[in-house]
């Protein structure tokens, strides 16, 4: 039997109110590029002098839509958490049971995260989307949007079913609509769950055409025994996802996770509103590489917080077209890649805002 012709899925589909869109994106405004462009050259600085803090600004005057801009004051963070199969088969240096404690732990103020978003005035929130275990105590909040416990082991069988992918992005979308309504500038994508660079690895290989000893990191600080296991599993799961890379939502489904559909479902729909967001490191890069193909153009209102230790995600930077902000090493997920990075966004709409130009100093 022949298979019909596979569904175009970046083609706009009609949705009912609140539910995920994807399709094209419109970019940012290329007038105000422009005009920030001119106006970084005529700054009273030599030319060029800022560095790619002058390209951060650019960026960030064209995602505003205006010359000069104004720092985001408004910050939002949200971490989508879950757990996944593959850490049955040692994949990580860690067991399942730290993703329901730093769920904990981010809750009661005590995570890195905790401490940036602090820091860094950046309101938090975090999701449980697929942690396997119950927390005690969690706030309805962080638990409403649960829509499985735990994500299939990928190397054998799929994430989840394609009806939950669904759900996933629109749980996504529908909580980058009420940061967004609720008056969000700029916004942050994070997560939590231990295995999650299996999947993230995965999805990005699959993408991208590259093999399992390209795109395998050690995660959390596998050891060589670990990271031969990991190389495996994910040998196995790009073989699975081989033939389902045509349509997103299915490679969700077969190499994804729940948390990380919902992740996508988030970017898309703050693209798709023209709110620009900060990326952390492999997850949420591996996340914004699938919402491209949902959604292209999509990439041009993400910027890259820093370059994590895993190979994946400087390879999906790459493709991606976006250069890391931050290399420090960092490899802690939960976001504080990208919430490390917002001070240099407010840097960089103040220095293009506030400096004098070289015409009126000389
Ligand atoms: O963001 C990254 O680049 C990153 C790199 C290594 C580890 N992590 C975090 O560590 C967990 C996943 O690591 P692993 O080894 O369990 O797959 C998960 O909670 C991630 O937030 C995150
Ligand atoms: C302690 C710990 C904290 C984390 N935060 C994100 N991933 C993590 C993994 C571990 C192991």
């Amino acid at each position: 039997m022949t298979a019909g012709p596979s569904p175009d899925p970046t083609r706009p589909v009609a949705h009912p109110p609140g539910a995920f869109v994807s399709g094209p994106i419109d970019p940012p405004s290329a007038d105000a590029r422009q005009q920030a462009t001119e106006r970084l050259a005529a700054l009273a600085i030599p030319t060029g002098a800022w560095g790619r803090l002058g390209d951060l600004a650019v960026w960030w005057s064209a995602c505003q839509g205006q010359c000069p801009p104004t720092p985001p004051a408004d910050v939002r963070a949200v971490l989508f958490a879950g757990d996944h199969g593959v850490a049955s088969a040692g994949v990580s240096a860690y067991p399942s049971a730290v993703t329901p404690a730093m769920l904990s732990t981010i809750q009661t103020g005590g995570a890195g995260i905790s401490v940036l978003a602090r820091q860094h005035e950046v309101r938090l929130r975090v999701l449980d989307i697929a942690v396997a275990a119950d927390v005690p105590g969690l706030p309805a909040d962080v638990t409403a949007h649960k829509i499985r416990r735990g994500s299939g082991s990928i190397d054998r069988e799929d994430a989840c079913p394609a009806d939950e992918i669904d759900r996933a992005l629109a749980v996504g979308a529908q909580v980058a609509k009420e940061a967004m309504d609720g008056g969000a500038e700029l916004l942050v994508v994070g997560d939590l769950g231990i295995g999650n660079t299996t999947p993230a690895a995965v999805l990005i290989g699959a993408l991208l055409h590259l093999d399992a000893n390209t795109v395998t990191g050690r995660g959390t600080g596998v050891d060589d025994d670990g990271l031969s296991r990991k190389r495996a599993v994910v040998a196995a799961a790009l073989d699975r996802a081989a033939t389902r890379t045509t349509d997103p939502r299915d490679l969700l489904a077969a190499a994804g996770s729940a948390d990380i559909a919902a992740a996508v479902g988030f970017l898309v729909t703050a693209a798709h509103r023209g709110v620009p967001v900060l990326l952390d490191g492999l997850i949420a890069v591996a996340e914004a590489l699938v919402a491209e193909r949902l959604a292209p153009g999509a990439a041009a209102w993400f910027a890259a917080g820093h370059r994590s230790t895993e190979p994946a995600q400087s390879a999906a930077l790459d493709a991606l077209g976006l250069p890391p902000l931050l290399d420090l090493g960092m490899r802690l997920g939960e976001g504080t890649g990208a919430v490390a990075a917002v001070p240099l966004v407010r840097s960089a709409a103040l220095v293009l805002g506030e400096m004098a130009l070289l015409a009126d100093v000389l």
